[in-house]
């Protein structure tokens, strides 16, 4: 029986009857006791300031409140961070994470792409001019690159930037309703500059696309400047709080200075310089979709401690006449949905703990010259983000079918969350165009194995035999758990090679046979990224130092993830035998097993993510379990709650009951 005050005694019994210690498991997700003190201390500035608690609830908050009070939360911030000399990008991270939970900042853009694009694309002096000014607010910017009409072909972008010699100057335009730049983050109320990126030409040439710094707003007035039309392009699905926005330029003059020009240049004379690759201007997009990967992870992990601290304390339906009413979380079919989830979340955190070291160690080399991991630094991270965003978006979504009728209400905390992640799966490029560039990348490097050429470590899986069948037994053991993920990459990739091949000797140009080919091309990036994770996670279990029982009980969660992988995509793992019937039961009864063995250790699980109650803003998730209280107090805070009786009634209600209409003829 729940009791009305203290921790629920269901979710009490849960954590005592867990097999490990969860402070261990938190010092594992979070890199040693020091950082998992880190983090909290960082957490606690902010859910213990009171700056944050004065503004009501997210929810009860109209469109035009949404973006002012979250404008006012990050600016605030901004000024903490300073004052506490907060730095490092993961403290910021978990400060703001706590401060402003899943509320797109109205300088998030300026945060995120703004400046790191002068840091990585400006040169010395454009570096020394305006960071100092962008650090300071003074300067607020955006990343203006997607127009109205293209967004994933940006080479077919329209604005234009042309180079007149001799005022040395660029003149920006755009020249078609479709040119006009439109959902650049805090564009349309809050920025007064913009990176914008634009067709550049000198010479009378096109020399492609290019980043130009372009002053939109007046800095005392902050009214918009002469030639610039700009604004917020209206309610979306979700984002209240940023005013994402639309731009037009009209003969907008900007001196030469205000191209990039770390690596492209435009001389005086309006002599065009390339850069070392054409795509190092698409860093910042690298940047970000790094980024996601952690941030769609941390979305999914904070659904799961929602819904699963939920499934343990509901109860629903009694099993036997008479009997107590189960904890919903002892349903097998609860179990099947929620725990893949769990596991899903550990397998993208530790792919986000993967992305961004790689990320900070490619990106050192790139600039020290050395170019050659781009490309694979472009397909990792586009591969990580799609796969990502979309598991960890229709995961939240999941988690809230879990917690039934209250996972609808906001007071479940789940909306806000699934409206914050969801972009991920569009925003710095659409997912399936994200796997296309890693097919891409993946047929190079079939290529590459046709000829006999040396493959980077991660692809080297390319080349296992495809007739071999798998080694896996009763034991289910991780080895031939990777095995399994890597043949069928493997083989979905060779497939898509063959369909190419088949269309260009039945006459298809190599774009049509391309084209003719996308589908199984995608089945195959996505069966690659999801061996990628799968094997990431068997090692991130096996080869680190962690407490025993937190890595017994990991392996189990791991081994489930990899298992229930299987299960659910059986096609593309039996299609060549590569198991047969015997261990597809094998596996089908070792994931139910699997579900057993997690169960006494889910509310652990969960607990080890360590996010505070202030932090998931949820009445179903709360660390005490007191649900039933929670969605009470909700309830009555409703702004609906306070007139007894609302003016529409006599407005509205009252005359109809009386059956007079007239009011709505004045209409
Ligand atoms: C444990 C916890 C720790 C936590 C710590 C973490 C701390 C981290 C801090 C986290 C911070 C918070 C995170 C918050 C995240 C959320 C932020 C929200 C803000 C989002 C705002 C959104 C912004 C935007 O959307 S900006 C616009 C983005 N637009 C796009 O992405 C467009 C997509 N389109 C493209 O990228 C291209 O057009 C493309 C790639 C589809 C095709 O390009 P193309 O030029 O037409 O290419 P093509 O000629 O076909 O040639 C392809 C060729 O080029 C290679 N290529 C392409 N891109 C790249 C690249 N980037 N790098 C290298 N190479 C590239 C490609 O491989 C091809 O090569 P070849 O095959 O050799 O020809
Ligand atoms: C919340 C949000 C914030 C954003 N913030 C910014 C920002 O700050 N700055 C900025 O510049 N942009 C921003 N964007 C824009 C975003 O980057 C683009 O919307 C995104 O890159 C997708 O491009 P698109 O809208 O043109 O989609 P489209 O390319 O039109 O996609 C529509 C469909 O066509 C398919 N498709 C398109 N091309 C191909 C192809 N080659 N092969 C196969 N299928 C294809 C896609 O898969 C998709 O299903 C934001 C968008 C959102 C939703």
């Amino acid at each position: 029986m729940a009791t009305t005050t203290g921790v629920n005694s269901d979710l009490a019994k849960e954590r005592n009857n867990s097999t490990f210690d969860v402070e261990e498991l938190s010092n594992f997700i979070y890199r040693g006791p020091e950082k998992v003190k880190r983090r909290r201390y960082l957490h606690n500035l902010a859910t213990k300031d009171p700056f944050f608690r004065k503004f009501k609830p997210w929810a009860f908050q109209t469109r035009e409140e949404q973006y002012e009070i979250c404008l006012q939360k990050h600016l605030y911030i901004n000024k903490k961070c300073k004052e506490l000399n907060l730095t490092e990008p993961v403290d910021k991270f978990f400060y703001t994470e706590a401060a402003a939970p899943h509320e797109n900042s109205p300088i998030g853009l300026h945060t995120v792409m703004f400046i790191p694009t002068i840091e990585k694309q400006g040169t010395e002096e454009q570096k020394k001019r305006w960071l100092p000014l962008a650090e300071s607010l003074k300067m607020i910017g955006t990343y203006a690159q997607t127009e109205m009409g293209h967004g994933t072909f940006i080479r077919g972008l329209e604005t234009t930037a042309t180079y007149d010699p001799r005022t040395r100057e660029f003149i920006l335009n755009s020249p078609t309703i479709t040119s006009m730049k439109y959902w650049p983050g805090n564009l349309g109320k809050t920025t007064n500059h913009c990176l914008v990126m634009a067709q550049l030409y000198t010479q009378g040439k096109n020399c492609g696309i290019h980043m130009f710094m372009v002053q939109i707003r007046d800095l005392e007035t902050h009214m918009p400047l002469a030639g610039i039309e700009v604004g917020d392009i209206g309610p979306k699905f979700g984002y209240g709080t940023n005013d994402n926005g639309f731009l037009r330029l009209s003969n907008v003059r900007i001196p030469r200075e205000n191209m990039l020009m770390r690596y492209s240049k435009v001389l005086e004379d309006g002599t065009y310089v390339k850069p070392p690759n054409a795509k190092i201007a698409y860093g910042s997009m690298v940047l970000v979709r790094a980024a996601i990967v952690t941030d769609a992870a941390r979305a999914l992990a904070q659904a799961c401690v929602i819904s699963i601290r939920y499934s343990a304390v509901r109860r629903q339906t009694e099993v036997s006449p008479g009997g107590e009413e189960a904890q919903i979380i002892d349903y097998q079919t609860q179990q099947y949905r929620l725990f893949p989830l769990l596991a899903t979340s550990y397998a993208m955190y530790f792919a986000g703990r993967f992305m961004y070291d790689f990320y900070l160690k490619t990106t050192a080399e790139i600039e020290g010259g050395n170019l050659d991991s781009m490309p694979q630094l472009h397909a990792i991270s586009a591969g990580l983000k799609a796969f990502s965003s979309w598991m960890c978006s229709a995961g939240v979504e999941t988690c809230r079918l879990c917690c039934g009728g209250h996972g609808y209400s906001h007071a479940s905390g789940l909306p806000k969350i699934y409206i914050d992640v969801v972009p991920g799966c569009t925003y710095e490029g659409e997912n399936n165009v994200m796997m296309l560039q890693v097919a891409r990348f993946l047929m190079k490097m079939y290529g590459k194995l046709q000829n006999g050429e040396a493959l980077p470590t991660f692809m080297q899986y390319m080349s296992t035999d495809l007739n071999k069948k798998s080694c896996m037994t009763e034991e289910v053991a991780l080895n031939c758990l990777v095995m399994a993920y890597e043949h069928r990459a493997a083989r979905m990739i060779r497939d898509a090679a063959a369909s190419m091949e088949k269309l260009v000797q039945s006459g298809k140009s190599p774009v049509e046979a391309w084209n003719g080919s996308t589908v199984m091309l995608t089945w195959a990036a996505i069966a690659h990224c999801h061996a990628f994770v799968t094997k990431l996670f068997v090692e991130t279990v096996v080869k680190s130092r962690m407490d025993s029982k937190v890595q017994s009980a990991l392996t189990s969660l791991c081994k489930l993830y990899a298992v229930h992988g299987i299960v659910e995509n059986l096609g593309g793992f039996i299609q060549d035998q590569f198991f047969d019937s015997k261990q597809v039961k094998i596996l089908q009864k070792k994931l139910m097993q699997l579900l057993a063995e997690i169960r006494p250790n889910a509310v652990a699980f969960v607990d080890a993510f360590d996010y505070p109650d202030e932090v998931l803003q949820s009445c179903l998730g709360r660390y005490d379990g007191q649900v039933y209280q929670a969605l009470y107090d909700y309830a009555k805070s409703s702004p609906m709650n306070e007139k007894e009786v609302l003016d529409s009634y006599y407005k509205y209600i009252k005359p109809a009951q009386n059956g007079k209409y007239q009011q709505y003829s004045k209409l």
